[in-house]
């Protein structure tokens, strides 16, 4: 018979500890959870990606329901365990369910320190701990301008942060004059404060605060030197307190934490504590990688495996703060018995300290230049002694280069280390990536694994784990650089980019170290798109790094003069525009007007000083005839006029066309809509098609009619025309965040699998996210051809552009449709 084990808590530590036993024994235990959020267990530490706008909810659920079932769980979720009764055995929770034990886990971690200050129940007034509040900020956002955060450590920041994403006002209030002062020392705090700064932030420093003012809700902060600061919201993050009053009601031996030994017992027998909750010996940790070392012994010891007991954690933290690289180790402040070995750059903005107590490196700080952190780290828990040579920890054996390599260090680490603290995630589980189901890349390892998907610290390590298991040759061999300029890999340039904030091609290029600083023709237009695609709101198109027929606006011909191809939705034109487009034709002497594969009509043989005449006598918005765009929404005659036609093609392609058109995407992008299975648009070899069936539509993708013909596969059947435009812009814009630059959505689904977008679309919460991407990348997105006849400046810029000398070259580039 089973033994009952109860766990009362559904966070990171605890179920990460479940996870481990029912790996080191699946069989021993009957497993109840009692969880006060309404939620499956999820990444607490992601939910800083979250309100920074990096990940959607459904992107940091770390076990699904089905997770639960699967393994037999019985899970009471959105109910508190408000009772033990230890001498019978039983926990009661707020429902009034009682649940009788074997063996209780309490892994209920910690509560937010709430300052209690006057005014601190007023509405606006918030923690950041949990979805709720993160959802509670995202909200606030909407309405509100002014956000207040107290408390300069790392919850603080990363809070401001997102908040300045979500394009509030902030102002973060701290007690000291320095920022992080647990992790960084003053020289460290004051460039990061500099750093955040320049990235809209505003701190008022040495302040104490007296009371919340308002009426219902919040309006104002006030301190005690007299000075207040107006907020509309406040968020408050100055601490947590373990999270112990159950175990204390119950008596359970409870001093900061819930005390208990190097097994995780506590003083009363059966009953253990696992994560933020517990204290051992005096320390009651407040990051992951020490409540996974403890979850981890936990598991041995109600499986029955032997082990030395926990030890205690040196810790490590990393702040998750795009744009900024700060670290943190052990025993960073100059204590008597220390001695400090700094390096400061002031060009580059990079400083490094490491401390070192009888000639074992106990602590680090690092800021700009995170790239030692990993090995720092193992130096630190290694122990091993630098005595006399303490130099080489920075400057290497002959004081110039590198010291010891991250690659012994890796040789060294045993499997069950924990590589990524952020996920819990092993090194033998990362090897195991590599070796069993093929990754290499370490992109791939961190879809395989989650590790390097939270704060990016462990990334060099997850890397050196990869060289070391599949030699450095090999590692080479199947990483495509994007260009001959770099051996970084597209995922690694647009991970750079987005975690490092970069917005120029420029920046990235003189970030990431290309050996070319001035790039090529390859990787320029590659990381200008993918610059408009992370940040679509503060990148600015740099016409300089397009390809010729999109600086022109218009496709270059083999004689050098240029096409003028008008938009005309779903192919439907009117007598007003054919009239304009003879008088244009006319006036310009056109030499060829041609009907396009794409059902729109195309200006041939045009003089380049003529182009924007013609586009302003057009009056008409461009097709995009030249770019990596949308291109065309062909479509049927549908229900309207054909007698087979069981849906209003015309009217579902000229809203799909409306709606997506300007969009920028890796490659060209075509679209069509069939009224019927007669399929009249050729849906099926489109790079999306929508075919009309009895009661909805089916929506296909990835078809191609172009040199490598493609048949479309099947990827939904939905209902209504809101549905089509929902699962669109989901796909498209997954396509515009996964796709090479350059590659068609052909090559792109083949490459990925049909069922990896299968599953990444099929959740409406993800659709939703993706389309509140794209959404916003259209919103943003102006006629090229309106602009140069508007702005005077764009029209000189566009006449002083030379077209190439061959052009048949430049043709190459893209063709018209
Ligand atoms: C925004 C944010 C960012 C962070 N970033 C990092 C980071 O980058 N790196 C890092 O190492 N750490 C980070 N942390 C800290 C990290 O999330 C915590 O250390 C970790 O989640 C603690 O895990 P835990 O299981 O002990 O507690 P929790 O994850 O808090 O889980 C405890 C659970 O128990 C539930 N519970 C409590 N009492 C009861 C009860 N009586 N009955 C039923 N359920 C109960 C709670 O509702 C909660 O769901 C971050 C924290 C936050 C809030
Ligand atoms: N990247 C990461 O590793 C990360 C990110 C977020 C949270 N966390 C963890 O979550 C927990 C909570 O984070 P935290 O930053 O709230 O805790 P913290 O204790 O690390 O920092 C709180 C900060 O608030 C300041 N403070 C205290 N009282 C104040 C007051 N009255 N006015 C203004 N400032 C005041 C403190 O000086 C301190 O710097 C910690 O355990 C932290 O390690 C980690
Ligand atoms: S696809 Fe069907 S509805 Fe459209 S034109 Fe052809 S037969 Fe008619
Ligand atoms: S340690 Fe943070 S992502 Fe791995």
């Amino acid at each position: 018979m089973k033994r009952k084990l109860v766990m009362i808590g559904n966070g990171m530590a605890g179920v990460s500890f479940v996870e481990q036993l029912l790996k080191l024994n699946p069989h021993r235990y009957e497993v109840t959870i009692i969880g006060a959020e309404p939620h499956p267990n999820y990444n607490r530490i992601m939910l800083s990606s979250v309100l920074a706008g990096d990940a959607s909810m459904q992107d940091i659920i770390l076990n699904d329901w089905d997770w639960y079932r699967d393994n037999d769980i019985t899970l009471h979720y959105g109910q508190t365990a408000g009772s033990i009764d230890t001498a019978k055995q039983v926990v009661t929770t707020d429902k009034g369910i009682e649940v009788a034990y074997d063996e209780l886990v309490l892994a209920t971690g910690s509560l937010p320190f709430m300052l209690p200050l006057p005014g601190a129940d007023k509405e606006g007034v918030i923690a950041f701990r949990d979805i709720k509040d993160c959802e509670a900020m995202i909200d606030a956002s909407k309405k509100y301008r002014k956000a207040v955060v107290i408390g300069g450590g790392l919850l603080g920041l990363e809070a401001a942060r997102g908040l300045v994403n979500l394009k509030m006002d902030v102002s973060v209030v701290h007690i000291f004059d320095c920022l992080m002062e647990r992790q960084l020392d003053p020289t460290a705090s004051k460039l990061l404060q500099a750093e955040l700064e320049g990235q809209g932030m505003n701190f008022l420093l040495e302040k104490q605060s007296e009371s919340i003012i308002g009426k219902k809700r919040v309006a104002g902060l006030k301190f005690k030197d007299g000075t207040h600061v107006d907020a509309d919201l406040i968020v408050m993050a100055v601490g947590i307190k373990p999270n112990v009053q159950l175990a204390k009601d119950c008596g359970i031996e409870v001093n900061r934490g819930i005390v208990v030994n190097d097994y995780m017992q506590t003083n009363i027998p059966n009953i253990y504590a696992v994560g933020e909750c517990a204290e051992h010996r005096g320390i009651a940790y407040g990051l992951v990688a020490p409540l996974y070392e403890q979850g981890a012994i936990l598991a041995k010891k109600l499986a029955g495996v032997e082990s030395e007991g926990y030890q205690g954690s040196v810790v490590s933290t990393k702040l998750k703060v795009s744009g900024v690289n700060v670290f943190s180790a052990g025993r960073f402040t100059d204590e008597p018995g220390t001695q400090a070995l700094r390096i400061q750059d002031g060009l580059e903005g990079v400083y490094k300290k490491v401390v070192f107590e009888k000639g074992k490196v106990v602590g680090a700080v690092l800021f700009g230049d995170t790239s030692d952190s990993s090995r720092l780290f193992s130096v630190i828990r290694s122990g091993e002694d630098f005595s006399g040579r303490e130099k080489e920890v920075l400057f290497g054996p002959s004081g110039g280069g590198k010291p010891a390599s991250t690659e012994d260090l890796v040789a060294a680490m045993s499997g069950d280390e924990i590589v990524c603290g952020c996920n819990g995630v092993t090194k033998e589980t990362i090897t195991e990536a590599i070796m069993e189901k093929g990754c290499v890349s370490v992109a791939e390892i961190k879809a395989c694994t989650k590790a390097s998907g939270g704060c990016g610290g462990c990334k060099p390590l997850v890397e050196a784990i990869l060289t070391a298991t599949l030699g450095a040759d090999n590692v080479a061999a199947v990483k495509e650089g994007i260009c001959g300029c770099t051996a970084l890999s597209r995922d690694e340039v647009v991970d750079a980019i987005t975690r490092m904030r970069l917005t120029t091609t420029k920046e990235v290029m003189h970030v990431l170290e290309w050996h070319n600083p001035e790039g090529c023709s390859k990787c320029r237009p590659a990381l200008n798109y993918y610059l408009g695609m992370a940040f679509p709101e503060e990148h600015e198109d740099e016409l300089e790094s397009r390809f010729v027929n999109e600086r022109n606006h218009a496709n270059i011909q083999k004689d050098g003069t240029f096409s003028v191809v008008p938009r005309i939705y779903g192919g439907v034109t009117t007598p007003e525009d054919l009239k304009k487009i003879a008088v244009v034709a006319e006036k310009y002497h056109v030499p060829l007007v041609k009907i396009t594969g794409g059902q729109r009509i195309d200006l041939l043989g045009v003089k380049k000083e003529d182009l924007p005449g013609m586009w302003k006598d057009l009056d008409m918005p461009s097709g995009y005839a030249y770019g990596k765009a949308l291109r065309t929404v062909k479509t049927c005659v549908g229900s309207t006029f054909c007698r087979f036609g069981t849906q209003d093609s015309i009217k579902m392609g000229i809203d799909m066309e409306k709606k997506f058109e300007r969009l920028n995407t890796p490659h060209k992008v075509k679209l069509a809509v069939s009224g019927c299975p007669r399929n009249c648009a050729e849906a099926t070899i489109k790079d999306l098609g929508v075919v009309a069936i009895d009661g909805g539509w089916e929506l296909y993708i990835a078809g191609n009619g172009g040199t490598k013909v493609r048949a479309a596969d099947l990827l939904v059947k939905v209902k209504t025309e809101e549905e089509v435009l929902e699962w669109t812009g989901a796909y498209l814009q997954y396509y515009r965040e996964t796709a090479n630059f350059g590659e068609r959505t052909s090559e792109w689904a083949q490459r990925i699998g049909l069922d990896t977008i299968k599953q990444e679309l099929s959740a409406k919460e993800d659709r939703d996210s993706y389309n509140s991407r794209i959404d916003k990348t259209l919103d943003l997105m102006k006629d090229p051809w309106l602009q140069i006849i508007e702005n005077e400046e764009l029209r000189k810029a566009f006449d002083a552009l030379t077209a190439p000398a061959n052009p048949e070259a430049a043709a190459t580039e893209e063709t018209s449709s």
